[in-house]
């Protein structure tokens, strides 16, 4: 579904990703990881097209996509959560939730201002798989509060519901996981695993190693910009240079 071959971002000269090769299959939820620096970030933002690539080719689905802007992305289906709680404050749950309907709905702008009957129909049907998606998320009750009176797991679990709410092909989560407490992760944890049950295709950028070795069908393992390792997860764990690329920094392979 994804395939990255050759792809290479620079900052002032230095290599952030580096020559990267990456397929991740249809239904597959795939691990990125890789000590601090590795250009886990940098390579997400290339994949949602934050970021464009210096060199190297993005196929999605079969088509092209290096060279697309990030909204034309999300139209063929790649649906991204950011690092760290970026909800609509002043809105509640479910209206932050039905934004993230709103790119695969074309209901127009002068229909919108005219208020003509096909705009209303888009907005009931829009509300009505935002309240799918909240439910799906485990985030029912939640749904008139204000998105900002939400604890910190339930606020990332709202950014996976306005992502799911696009209905996407694809979905990109970077750092899901930072921040939480045990059990909000454990929470988040059973979450990505009940969307993977369901087909969806994930790729999961993630800090905590044992998070996603958990988790995952395969891990990608990035050092200094480029890919040192990719298997499963007792293959990865097994693996000299992932083992020394990891020691003596912050984070443990074997977290
Ligand atoms: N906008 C930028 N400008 C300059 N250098 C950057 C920029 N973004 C990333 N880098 C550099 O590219 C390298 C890879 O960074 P990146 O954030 O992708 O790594 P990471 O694996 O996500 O790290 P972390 O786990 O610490 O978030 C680092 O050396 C970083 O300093």
């Amino acid at each position: 579904m994804l395939t990255l071959a050759g792809v290479s971002r620079s900052f002032g000269g230095v290599y952030a990703v580096r020559d990267v090769d990456l397929d991740v299959a249809d239904g597959e939820l795939r691990g990125i990881i890789g000590p601090n620096g590795a250009g886990k970030s940098t390579l997400f933002n290339v994949i949602g097209g934050q970021l464009a690539a210096d060199s190297g080719t993005v196929t999605f689905g079969g088509t092209r996509i290096d060279r697309l802007p990030p909204h034309r992305r999300a139209a063929l289906g790649i649906a991204v959560v950011f690092q760290g709680a970026r909800i609509f404050r002043g809105m509640t749950a479910l209206e932050n939730v039905m934004v993230g309907a709103h790119a695969s709905f074309d209901s127009g702008f002068l229909s919108a201002v005219l208020r003509l009957p096909r705009h209303f129909r888009a907005e009931r049907a829009i509300r009505s798989r935002a309240v799918e998606c909240l439910e799906r998320t485990g985030l029912a009750d939640w749904a008139d509060r204000p998105a900002e009176a939400l604890p910190l797991g339930q606020q990332r679990a709202l950014q996976v519901a306005r992502a799911l709410c696009g209905q996407p092909k694809l979905l990109l989560l970077d750092e899901p996981a930072s921040g939480l407490r045990a059990a909000e992760r454990e929470r988040l944890s059973v979450l990505i695993g009940q969307l993977h049950v369901d087909g969806l295709t994930m790729l999961l950028v993630e800090h905590d190693v044992g998070f996603v070795m958990r988790l995952v069908d395969r891990v990608t393992v990035l050092d200094l910009g480029a890919v040192i390792a990719d298997g499963t997860a007792a293959e990865v764990r097994a693996d000299p240079k992932v083992v020394a690329a990891y020691l003596g920094k912050t984070s443990e392979v074997t977290t």
